[in-house]
């Protein structure tokens, strides 16, 4: 018995057109060709790069595009319609996305009447006109032509008839993709079922060209000939009468995913969104979610398992290049997304990962974590140790010692899942291994607001005494406020008996008030972020006095430090 090819769905990429339609974020053209090059990577076919007419970032962008190509993905431009009662030749939109130069572009046209009327401002047979006329006169220039059938499912749901005409006249003229958007994203998954039903019989499309019934069509962008019109055909030979369809979604209902899924359910076969959902409002549909569930859930084929192996990867270098922090809890790709909490979770993950898990990580380029917490059983700590590299058995003591330790201190507000350095010196501990490099005597610390010539400014002095080999040092240290000197002082006096500490440094600082209630007697946890340049670790303290929760928190900092390098000494020495 031979595998049965899983049927293709065409991933249509719009982070670089969409995705910068969300608030906040912003792209240059040199952000925009990374992000290209990215999801060319990932094996996307088709990357809508931008509206070449509206500003000259987008247009620079194709551009620089045409310089360095890209190496698989078909670069699309994105259109209007003509403008209403001037032809398409004349429209300077249009003159702009020729100058594109791109082998595809996609228009957008109006279904809903009400967007005619009142947007547009025209008729209804205008409308049908403008979308005539502007996707022939791309075809007489040679370009593949996508339709957007903007606000398709309220408009059909408005007036079926006349939107069933846009489609009509979209197909007629040549568009070889007719793609229904949710514009307004506020359909449900049923109706958007029913209605890609009803659209494929009224329009009495054919199913085999929409990527079903087992065929494999060849329509990749790249290889498929040039030209005016180019023949398109199915692998087996039968011609395209009919054009495929297209899916666009907006999450305002929070279905976005959901509603691209049902489309290509009921035979839709291009789908288009953006990484991490970015887009207008609530964004579009998360590609992230999407690619993995068409692929490993609904069994059809968007790229190869190698390329959906690097998906978190490029969803959070993407990220990093759009400037917004990625989302730790996103299906697929998020930090937390096979991140286990629960004592119940971990003790099954450990033994069978399909019981807690919906896929292998891996397959998404994600991996398993453990989460150490209140919420935590032996199975988290015994998960922890390993990855620790600590020796640790169930009906060790010291197991149920290190459990019911970390249980005590949060609830005294520690919280250890953010500081895993913490909880490493903690088992330590328990186990005799904490290794005590110096012993504090005291510290002060007074703090100053001063005038400076326009702006007040703040100055602070800590005093520390530590004994360290039986030796008590004294040192004083300045800092632009009270931990930071204090953290100077700290250094200062342990940095002739340990000089890597001269490579550490504070990367972050958290506060956080536990018991807001309390007023200025609460609670404060203290999270501390230290790095030596190659590594970084976060410890925890807290206490009523923050100055004593933040030195809690740097003094593991240092600690856990002093062990990280003694590691690597070890490790150094042992391969000499
Ligand atoms: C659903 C979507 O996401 S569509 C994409 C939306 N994205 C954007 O709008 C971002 C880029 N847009 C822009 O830079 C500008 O809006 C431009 C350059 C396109 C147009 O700018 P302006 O000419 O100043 O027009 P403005 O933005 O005020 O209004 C939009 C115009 O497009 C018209 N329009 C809207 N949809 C269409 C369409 N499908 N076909 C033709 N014209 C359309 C509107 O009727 C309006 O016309 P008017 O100027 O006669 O009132
Ligand atoms: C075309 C498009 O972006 C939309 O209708 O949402």
């Amino acid at each position: 018995m031979t595998a049965q090819t899983p049927n293709p769905i065409w991933i249509y990429d719009t982070t670089l057109r969409d995705g910068s339609q969300r608030e906040g974020l912003s792209l240059s053209i040199e952000d925009k060709l990374r992000i290209a090059r990215q999801l060319d990577q990932l094996g996307i076919p088709f990357i809508e790069g931008g509206w070449p007419g509206a500003n000259p970032k987008d247009v620079q962008f194709f551009w620089r595009l045409k310089e360095e190509p890209l190496t698989q993905a078909e670069i699309v431009a994105f259109c209007s319609t003509r403008r209403p009662h001037k032809t398409a030749a004349e429209d300077p939109m249009l003159q702009a996305i020729l100058a594109a130069g791109t082998h595809w572009v996609t228009i957008f046209g109006k279904s809903w009447d009400l967007h005619v009327t009142e947007g547009l401002g025209t008729t209804l047979d205008e409308n049908l006109e403008m979308i005539r006329d502007t996707i022939e006169y791309l075809r007489s220039q040679g370009r593949r032509v996508i339709y957007d059938a903007e606000h398709w499912f309220d408009g059909y749901k408005n007036n079926p008839d006349y939107a069933l005409k846009t489609l009509k006249t979209a197909m007629d003229a040549g568009a070889e993709w007719l793609v229904f958007c949710d514009t307004n994203g506020g359909t449900l998954p049923h109706e958007i079922g029913q209605i890609v039903r009803d659209v494929i019989e009224r329009l009495e499309l054919n199913p085999e060209n929409q990527g079903r019934a087992g065929f494999e069509p060849t329509l990749s962008p790249t290889t498929e000939p040039d030209g005016l019109n180019p023949p398109l055909q199915t692998r087996h030979g039968a011609s395209l009468h009919s054009p495929r369809l297209g899916i666009h979604t907006h999450n305002d209902s929070d279905t976005a995913v959901a509603n691209a899924l049902m489309s290509v359910v009921e035979g839709v076969c291009m789908v288009q969104g953006t990484m991490n959902g970015y887009g207008e409002r609530c964004g579009n549909a998360n590609l992230c979610s999407l690619i993995p569930n068409l692929q490993l859930k609904l069994g059809y084929h968007c790229m190869q398992e190698e390329q959906l192996a690097t998906l978190t990867q490029v969803s959070r270098s993407i990220s990093e290049i759009v400037n917004l922090a990625p989302d730790d809890h996103a299906a697929f790709v998020g930090r937390s997304a096979f991140a286990h909490k629960g004592g119940i979770h971990v003790s099954a993950v450990e033994r069978n990962p399909l019981t807690y898990e919906h896929i292998p990580p891996q397959q998404v380029g994600n991996q398993r974590r453990i989460v150490i917490s209140d919420q935590s059983g032996l199975s988290n700590v015994l998960a922890k140790a390993k990855s620790f590299g600590h020796e640790l058995h169930k009906q060790d003591a010291a197991c149920r010692q290190i459990l019911g330790r970390l249980k005590e201190l949060e609830n005294e507000g520690y919280q250890f899942e953010a500081a895993e350095a913490s909880f490493d010196l903690l088992m330590r501990d328990a186990l005799g291994q904490k290794q005590q490099h110096f012993e504090l005597k005291g510290f002060q610390v007074h703090s100053d607001m001063l005038q400076g010539i326009d702006t007040p400014y703040s100055n602070a002095m800590a005093t520390i005494k530590v004994t360290v080999n039986g030796e008590d040092i004294l040192e004083v240290a300045e800092g632009n406020g009270p931990v930071s000197a204090l953290d100077a002082a700290l250094r200062k006096a342990l940095v002739r008996f340990y000089p890597e500490i001269g490579t550490f440094y504070l990367t972050d600082y958290k506060v956080r008030i536990l018991d807001g209630a309390a007023g200025t007697s609460a609670k404060t946890r203290v999270l501390v972020e230290s790095s030596n340049g190659k590594q970084r670790w976060t410890t925890v303290g807290v206490s009523a006095n923050i100055l004593e929760a933040s030195y809690q928190a740097v003094v593991e900092g240092i600690e856990y430090g002093l062990l990280l390098q003694s590691a690597v000494k070890t490790a150094v020495e042992q391969n000499v």
